[in-house]
């Protein structure tokens, strides 16, 4: 496991962006072998996305040759809601990359069956591949994806319905009023993070600081679902300075020591 620490939100985007777009070039991805990347929604990972834009503006990446899918979506919000995960990833990412809109895969959260529609995802990530690239974010409960507290670590793409506080934390996209926001959501499952090669999770404020300590510093326990990935071979989390409030001086004078060596990860 490696943990970058970053001052700031923005330099974990830009560190995030950096390596993403890297790891892309360095597959060399061509229409026999798509670079099958999985993408996280929220505001953490906007300033990210906003950086992999302004690269791929001046050459340094393209995304022709990359087929992508999202972590989840809401049940039963239209996909054309501002606040749908379709709209946000097609508002602040797809449309301004050279992405073929045929290698975006975003789970339907108005499918009329939806166990179907999750079986069929897991499906054609399968078909693909594999994820060689998983791209997340974490909810101040440790939550990644919408794998609430008490997910099953061993879960895959299905419905989960939201509990109390990502409902809370997620009002602010819905005029903070509690009751316009959906109570369930399609999803993938721990194990299907688990399974890609390699996961990047993005993390910062000091709201997410107890999240990341039960993340790295505590055991794998599924009330803190991001903290599977202390069992993946390839993990690395992105944290801004807020982040590690909760963390051990020691934990962070140890990697903050290995800086210089990660840096490399993205020269
Ligand atoms: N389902 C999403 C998660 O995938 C995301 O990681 C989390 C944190 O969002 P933010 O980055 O806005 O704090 O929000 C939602 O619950």
């Amino acid at each position: 496991m490696k943990l970058i620490i970053e001052e700031s939100g923005e330099a974990v985007a830009e560190f995030a962006a950096r390596y993403v777009a890297r790891r892309i070039r360095q597959f060399s991805p061509n229409p026999e072998k798509l670079f099958v990347l999985g993408l996280p929604t929220g505001s953490t990972p906007l300033g990210m996305y906003k950086k992999l834009i302004e690269l791929h503006k001046k050459g340094f990446v393209s995304f022709r040759f990359v087929k992508t899918f999202n972590m989840d979506e809401y049940v039963g919000l239209p996909r054309d809601h501002p606040e749908s995960y379709h709209s946000f990833m097609f508002q602040n990412f797809f449309r301004h990359i050279d992405i073929d809109p045929n290698n975006v895969n975003i789970l339907d959260g108005n499918a009329e069956d939806l166990e179907k529609e999750c079986a069929e995802y897991e499906r054609k990530i399968e078909e693909a591949g594999g994820v060689e690239l998983f791209v997340g974010g974490i909810g101040p409960d440790g939550h990644v994806a919408f794998n609430e507290p008490g997910s099953s670590l061993a879960s895959r793409t299905r419905i989960k319905t939201l509990n109390a506080d990502t409902i809370q934390a997620n009002a602010r996209f819905f005029e903070n009023d509690l009751s316009k926001v959906p109570t369930q959501a399609l999803t993938v499952g721990v194990q299907t993070v688990m399974d890609a090669k390699e996961v990047v999770i993005l993390i910062t404020g000091a709201h997410k600081a107890l999240a990341l300590h039960k993340a790295i510093e505590e055991g794998v326990s599924h009330m803190w679902t991001v903290s599977a990935f202390q069992m993946h071979p390839l993990v690395t989390f992105i944290a801004d300075e807020d982040a590690t409030l909760e963390l051990k001086v020691k934990t962070v004078k140890y990697f903050k020591g290995l800086m210089a060596h990660h840096k490399k990860l993205i020269e």
